[in-house]
């Protein structure tokens, strides 16, 4: 299996699958557009309205399922992705095809009572529960399973007892468990038993709408994620991996499904996700230096399981009906662009050595701006009074029809006031008037090359900021004008925190439309070093632990 996942990552980790789906009863008129498959993933397609060699294309993936295929031999070529994820890696699992095409056939089955008609979601955490078992002398796993669905853009718990059925947020950043969707119900599953209770409750509550062209139409992305914490008996390493099963809506063309109203309005959310969700694959295959996750919701809640470091798996659905040859082609330009994809190699969440040391980081950053803030408490009650003694100094002047004769911010003036002696009351109300009137002149007249010299200087000086925080927040103090710049240095450094994604107003950044404004999860820690410390996959034990641990 080790070698398996090195030649998975050799190989980059989108993989693709073709699968087509048999006519249905009463189609057996039908004429297929399906030419030829190839036992290496290649697949001819015929074209119904032309004659001679245009009327065929060629395109090849990792491997094409006929349809004869068995739900059983599908997944035999899927299981070691699943394995994958008990080793630690995020994996993401999708089915793209125009409406009818068998996505749902595929991913969850068409009938749940009978196992062999079991679809991927079921056979994968049947199976991880079977090699859980199988290493539970050495590695004790815990997992937990939320199903979402996507419906118009708004995301919404399938798993929920609670009927208002809310609209959910999303981190906008990926977290280190691959918790996406926070505020999704996350139920602990020990059985395949458990997961099949579950799912037969998330299919039910799946938006189901009807089209022309396919009644039991699913209008909605399904997003089943499963995961997994492990825990190494002998050395304590911490393993976390994710899995996503997802069950996109149709990929057709809103002119042919006839769709008006509410039907259109649906058809256009599924497009343009749709496209999102192709931007990121490109634009992760470009290495581009911006992946445009934002753009969906669905891209937002696969982004863990989207980049570099995840193995990701699409099956491309078709429909072998000459009436679909047009949606069939672009389907297969699509799975063919995602197929020339190379992302690199999956990286697996192994030893949480790598949180560990962004823990550590993130206490001395966390010290670090304590200090400064301390700093900058004295240094601005330093300021001031260098401000009324310099006042005190400049009075004669006052009146100046010069406003750079105003303008504090060199350090040889701040030098030569910093010897003044006197202030008072009175002279305070003058100089705060005349401040504002310099800082009312220097922007009007001295202009934006003013301020993009004190930019620089107070970047510079940031700099020096940041080496000093590095070295344990000990910063030279020989010039009070430098250390005033570098109170404005300190707060780019907890900007710089924030980006980093341990800050708290970042924090709520990252949690995106909460139509209810209820950040549950967000409001009442700092979210994302709860993620980090997270120790355990379910929330009422996790935070328990969590406010115990900050104490
Ligand atoms: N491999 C297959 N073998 C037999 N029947 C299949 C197969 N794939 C799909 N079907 C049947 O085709 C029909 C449409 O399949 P399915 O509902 O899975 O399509 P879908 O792509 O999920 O559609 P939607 O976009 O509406 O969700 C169903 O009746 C399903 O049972």
């Amino acid at each position: 299996m080790k070698l398996y996942n090195e030649v998975q990552d050799l190989k980059g980790n989108i993989r693709v699958y073709c699968r087509i789906r048999p006519f249905l009863p009463g189609q057996s008129k039908k004429r297929t557009t399906i030419e030829y498959i190839g036992e290496n993933g290649e697949l001819v397609v015929a074209n119904p309205l032309k004659q001679g060699k245009d009327s065929h294309r060629l395109f090849k993936f990792n491997k094409v399922f006929g349809p004869e295929a068995s739900q059983e031999e599908v997944f035999l070529d899927t299981q070691p992705l699943i394995r994958s994820v008990l080793d630690g890696y995020n994996v993401c699992i999708f089915a793209y095809g125009q409406t009818g095409s068998g996505k749902t056939y595929t991913m969850t089955g068409p009938n749940l009572s009978s196992k062999g008609d079991w679809g991927v979601n079921y056979r994968a955490l049947n199976d991880l529960f079977h090699i859980s078992q199988s290493r539970k002398n050495s590695i004790a796993y815990e997992v937990g399973v939320q199903m979402v669905e996507i419906y118009n853009e708004q995301v919404r718990d399938l798993l929920s007892s609670d009927t208002s059925q809310k609209r959910l947020g999303i981190w906008n950043t990926a977290q280190p468990n691959g918790l996406a969707v926070p505020d999704a119900s996350m139920h602990p599953v020990t059985s395949t038993a458990d997961v099949l209770e579950l799912m037969t409750i998330g299919l039910m509550n799946r938006s189901v709408g009807a089209t022309a062209l396919n009644e039991r139409s699913s209008r909605s992305h399904s997003v089943l994620t499963v995961h997994v914490r492990g825990v190494d008996l002998e050395t304590d390493a911490v393993l976390r991996g994710s899995l996503h099963l997802v069950d996109l809506a149709g990929s057709e063309r809103v002119d042919r499904s006839e769709a008006t109203g509410d039907r259109l309005r649906e058809a256009q959310h599924i497009n343009k996700s749709l496209s999102a969700l192709g931007d990121v694959v490109f634009a992760l295959a470009q290495k581009s230096p911006h992946v445009p996750y934002r753009n969906s919701k669905i891209t937002q809640v696969l982004q863990s399981s989207l980049g570099g470091q995840a193995k990701t798996l699409m099956f491309v659905q078709l429909n072998p009906d000459v009436e679909s040859y047009s949606e069939t082609i672009s389907t297969l330009k699509f799975a063919e662009r995602v197929s020339g994809v190379e992302l690199g190699a999956a990286q697996s969440n192994k030893e949480g050595r790598g949180v560990r040391e962004l823990m550590d980081q993130v206490a001395s950053l966390k010290d670090a701006v304590a200090k400064k803030d301390e700093e900058i408490g004295k240094l601005r009650l330093v300021k001031t009074s260098v401000n009324d003694e310099r006042q005190g100094m400049s009075s004669p002047r006052h009146g100046s029809s010069s406003p750079r004769r105003h303008s504090i911010g060199s350090p040889r003036q701040s030098r030569a006031l910093s010897g003044g002696k006197r202030s008072g009351l009175a002279e305070k109300a003058v100089s705060d008037r005349d401040n504002s009137s310099e800082y009312s002149d220097k922007h009007s007249e001295a202009g934006s090359q003013q301020s993009t010299d004190d930019f620089r200087h107070h970047n510079e000086l940031f700099q020096q900021s940041r080496l000093a925080v590095a070295d344990g927040g000990q910063n030279p103090t020989e010039d009070i004008e430098s250390r005033l710049a570098l109170v404005d240095g300190s707060q780019n450094l907890t900007e710089d925190i924030e980006l980093l994604g341990f800050g708290d107003a970042d924090h709520e950044e990252r949690l995106s439309d909460i139509s209810d404004g209820e950040l549950s999860m967000g409001t009442e820690t700092d979210g994302s070093l709860n993620s980090i410390v997270e120790f355990t996959l379910f929330p009422e034990t996790a935070k328990l632990r969590i406010d115990s641990a900050e104490k």
